[in-house]
């Protein structure tokens, strides 16, 4: 089987949520390769906290008793619950028994984003959090029916972009698509990050260990690089309060140049402008920060929504495409 899913942005692109079929309610999740359960509101969530979610009704699931499930994310958020089996589907590609974790608790930021009703996990399933026994991500499970063993991701600024799972829609890229090895000791899409340039010119230095998490809204890279970044911004400074840096929303930005599988990807400048800090919109927060104190670089949605982007497993080693959109 094979099918294609549409990723909707919210507000600044803060997350893209795409329609799925659990059992016989379709929510909207975010699409997340950065973590590896699926979880959803649920009519056993609290009233106080689900109001203004759809809600996945277990009733039509096979319930795993005595299973459980507790998930926080890089934010602080999370969620936590028990676990059921009943049909998923994606863009048309089913998994008849797929592991649907229904959440009892959220935190307050799930709560309050009402678009979001759940994560679909796409990284790796030895990080699944559900005991007494991790399950399979909703890729894992549908892997072995797809045409090819791969999805992709074809994020966009402001507008609808799609994931497609078993097959490269060679109308999505320009050019070709060049590959890194990824490393899935930590149950990311972890790979080597090349040389970088801001503005213009060739690359140099390295970026180094990163994931490609698009649940992660904002590029974290190491300060060297995030540094020599702003030093471009003239009016850009790192203002604690805000927990990053920030800059004049009137300032164009450089563009991001880096390095991946020995070519060169240009992230610009207006997708690097995220969002204004406050309702004035004088002062506007950069899709660039600092990676300090996560250990790796995330390559979230600011550089998703610039390539096209090829999660493989067709070969032993799990390997990540990129092209130019
Ligand atoms: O943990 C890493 C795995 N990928 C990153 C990720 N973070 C979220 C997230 C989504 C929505 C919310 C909320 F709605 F605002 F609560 C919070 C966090 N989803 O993936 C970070």
């Amino acid at each position: 089987q094979s099918g294609e899913v549409a990723a909707n942005p919210e507000q600044y692109d803060e997350s893209y949520l795409c329609p799925v079929q659990v059992g016989q309610t379709t929510l909207n999740l975010d699409f997340d390769t950065g973590s590896a359960d699926l979880w959803v509101f649920s009519t056993l969530t609290p009233k106080s906290e689900s109001t203004g979610h759809s809600l996945y009704n277990p009733s039509t699931g096979t319930k795993k008793s005595g299973y459980t499930w507790d998930i926080s994310y890089g934010d602080g958020s999370g969620a936590s619950g028990t676990v059921y089996a009943d049909k998923v589907v994606v863009g048309g590609v089913t998994a008849t028994s797929q592991a649907v974790e229904a959440a009892t608790s959220v935190s307050s930021q799930f709560e309050q984003d009402t678009d979001n009703d759940g994560l679909l996990g796409l990284a790796f399933s030895s990080i699944n959090t559900v005991e007494p026994q991790a399950q399979k991500t909703f890729f894992d499970s549908v892997k072995g029916s797809l045409a090819k063993p791969l999805f992709t991701a074809d994020l966009k600024k402001g507008a609808a972009g799609t994931y497609d799972f078993g097959y490269i829609d060679s109308s999505k890229y320009t050019g070709s698509i060049s590959y890194v090895n990824v490393n899935t000791a930590n149950g990311f899409w972890e790979f080597t990050a090349s040389g970088y340039a801001v503005g213009s010119g060739s690359v140099s230095g390295s970026v180094g260990d990163a994931i490609a998490d698009t649940g992660t809204t904002l590029m974290y890279l190491p300060t060297t690089v995030v540094q020599a970044y702003y030093n471009k911004v003239d009016s850009a400074d790192y203002d604690s309060n805000q927990g990053g840096y920030t800059y004049d929303c009137s300032e164009n930005l450089p563009n991001f140049l880096i390095s991946l599988g020995g070519k060169t990807f240009t992230v610009s400048g207006t997708d690097i402008n995220f969002a204004p800090v406050d309702s004035s919109g004088e002062t506007c927060f950069g899709g660039i920060q600092e990676n300090t104190g996560i250990g790796m670089s995330i390559l979230g949605d600011i550089f998703l929504k610039s390539v096209f982007v090829v999660f493989d497993q067709t070969q032993s080693t799990p390997r990540l495409g990129f092209a130019a959109q």
